[in-house]
C-alpha cells in the first residue's frame, strides 16, 4: 500500500496493493488494521454508493455538527475529487485540494471530519461507494456552491455541471460558513 500526504493536514491518498492475474484482480478496500495505522478510525457506520452520468458534479457538501470522515473509492469510471478545509483553526483553512479517483488507479481519498467534498464524474458513468465515520443527518448538512469565486476550483471539463436543486441553490462559502 503506497499512502500520499495531500498539502492539507490529515487527507491522504491511498493506493492499496492490486494484486492481478489473468483472471482480473483483487484488492482489499478496507483492513482495520493497516488503515488504523495509518490514522484512519476503527469505526465507520455507513457505506453509501452512488452512481453519476458524465459531467455530474455533486457537492461541495459537509455537515455541521456530525461531520463525517469519508473513505472514497471509485469502484467504476473516474471522477475528480475535491476537498474543501473548513477546519477554522486549520493553516490552511479556505484551501481545497484535488485527486483524480479511478477504478484503473484502484486509488482511494481519506476525508477526516472537518472538510466540504464533492467530486465531478469524468468517465461516461462512475460508480462511487464510501465509508462514513458519521450518520447522514439531512438537518444539519451544509453545502457550498461548486464555482465559488473565492474557492476557485479548477475544475476539468465543467462549463455546466449536471447539478442537484440543492446544489444549483447552494451558497457561495463565506454564506455557508457562517453557520458553522
Ligand atoms: C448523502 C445521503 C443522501 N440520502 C438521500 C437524500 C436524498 O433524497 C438522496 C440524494 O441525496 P444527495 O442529493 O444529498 O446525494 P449526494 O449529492 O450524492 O450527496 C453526497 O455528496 C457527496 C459529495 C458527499 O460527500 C456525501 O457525503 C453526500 O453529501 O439520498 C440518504 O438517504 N442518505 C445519505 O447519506
Amino acid at each position: 500500500m503506497n499512502v500520499i500526504a495531500s498539502d492539507l493536514s490529515g487527507v491522504l491518498e491511498i493506493r492499496p496493493k492490486v494484486f492481478s492475474d489473468e483472471r482480473g484482480f483483487f484488492v482489499e478496500t478496507w483492513q482495520s488494521e493497516h488503515y488504523c495505522s495509518l490514522g484512519l478510525p476503527e469505526r465507520f457506520v455507513q457505506d453509501n454508493h452512488s452512481f453519476s452520468v458524465k459531467g455530474t458534479l455533486r457537492g461541495l457538501h459537509f455537515q455541521k455538527k456530525f461531520p463525517q470522515g469519508k473513505l472514497i473509492y471509485a469502484v467504476t469510471g473516474e471522477v475528480f475529487d475535491v476537498v474543501v478545509d473548513i477546519r477554522r483553526d486549520s493553516p490552511t483553512f479556505g484551501s481545497w485540494c484535488s485527486f483524480r479517483l479511478s477504478e484503473k488507479r484502484c486509488n482511494q481519498l481519506w476525508i477526516p471530519p472537518g472538510f466540504a467534498h464533492g467530486f465531478l464524474t469524468l468517465s461516461p458513468s462512475a460508480h462511487i461507494i464510501y465509508k462514513c465515520t458519521d450518520f447522514y443527518h439531512p438537518e444539519d448538512e451544509g453545502s457550498i456552491c461548486w464555482n465559488d469565486p473565492t474557492l476557485s476550483i479548477s475544475w476539468p471539463i465543467c462549463d455546466s455541471p449536471l447539478l442537484s436543486k440543492k446544489d444549483a441553490a447552494a451558497p457561495r462559502f463565506s454564506e455557508a460558513l457562517k453557520s458553522l
